[in-house]
């Protein structure tokens, strides 16, 4: 059985800064995972420590027990996926080649064009994001938020065990925001571990399991949404004062923020 990411006492530096400092946190397997802090609190650096792309100063990072950035990049590549903060530039792709890029950890050297696995891999991915219709469309010809669509695909189509999203919902109007979150979710209730970085506080407690805190590369709080997000949190996280309801509905966290009056 899968026990997902851990992260033990890791540190990252980059010259003299500190950027992660004795950072220890789970994303259990089965489960969605909002990673949450202020611009520069860390989370990108934190994910992209965990595939391997900075190095560590000090610490470990597991994935079902294994060393995941200091595992062969294939192996890695075959049960994990990345969709990064900025879009990548494979501008002169067509759509379906960006989302068949995630099936190449699969893939033989010798192998030339895909197998049908490879194929109905990249056309129930395509189809989960909404855009089987876009699949003959020059990526650069997307807007934003289909190409944000399209990177969400790419990652599917790895069938990854551990999936690792940087704002995934960046660019996304309302309803894609709903969507691609539900899908995740789906997809974390299916065994997948999954841990996403997010800005938008609200989405955050209705959608996540669990949430992680970082505030100055420093781990500030972990736990389920109604647990973490209090008003002194985000006084201290954020600066921000707030008021924290409950959905009508479904008895979720959301922060009414207080914005001064004119
Ligand atoms: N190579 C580097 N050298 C120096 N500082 C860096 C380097 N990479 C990142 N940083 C700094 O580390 C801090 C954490 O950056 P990171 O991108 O992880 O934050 P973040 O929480 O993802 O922020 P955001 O919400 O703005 O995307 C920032 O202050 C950033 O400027």
């Amino acid at each position: 059985m899968s026990t997902g990411l851990r992260f033990d006492a890791v540190r990252v530096c980059a010259g003299q800064s500190t950027l992660l400092d004795g950072v220890s946190c789970r994303a259990h397997a089965g489960r969605l995972t909002g990673l949450i802090g202020p611009n520069g609190a860390g989370k990108s650096t934190l994910m992209r420590a965990a595939l391997g792309l900075v190095p560590l100063a000090d610490g470990r990072i597991s994935f079902d027990g294994q060393d995941l950035p200091g595992m062969p990049r294939r192996a890695r590549a075959q049960m994990s996926a990345f969709v990064e903060q900025s879009g990548s530039a494979e501008v002169h792709l067509g759509a379906r080649e960006v989302v068949a890029l995630g099936r190449i950890p699969f893939q033989s050297v010798w192998q030339s064009v895909p197998s049908p696995d490879d194929d109905a891999a990249v056309d129930t991915a395509l189809a989960a994001v909404g855009m089987s219709g876009f699949a003959e469309r020059h990526y650069h010809t997307l807007s934003g938020g289909e190409q944000q669509r399209l990177q969400v695909a790419r990652a599917l189509a790895q069938q990854p065990r551990l999936l690792i999203l940087d704002e995934p919902t960046n660019h996304l109007d309302v309803h894609a925001q709903l969507s691609i979150l539900g899908l995740l979710r789906r997809l974390a209730q299916s065994g997948a571990t999954v841990l996403l970085a997010l800005h938008d506080l609200n989405l955050a407690a209705a959608f996540c399991d669990d949430l992680v805190v970082l505030h100055h590369g420093r781990l500030v709080a972990e736990g389920a949404p109604e647990a973490v997000l209090t008003p002194a949190l985000l006084r201290d996280v954020y600066a921000v004062e707030a008021s924290l309801l409950r959905h009508p509905g479904t008895g979720r966290p959301m922060i009414a923020y207080d914005v001064p009056p004119e």
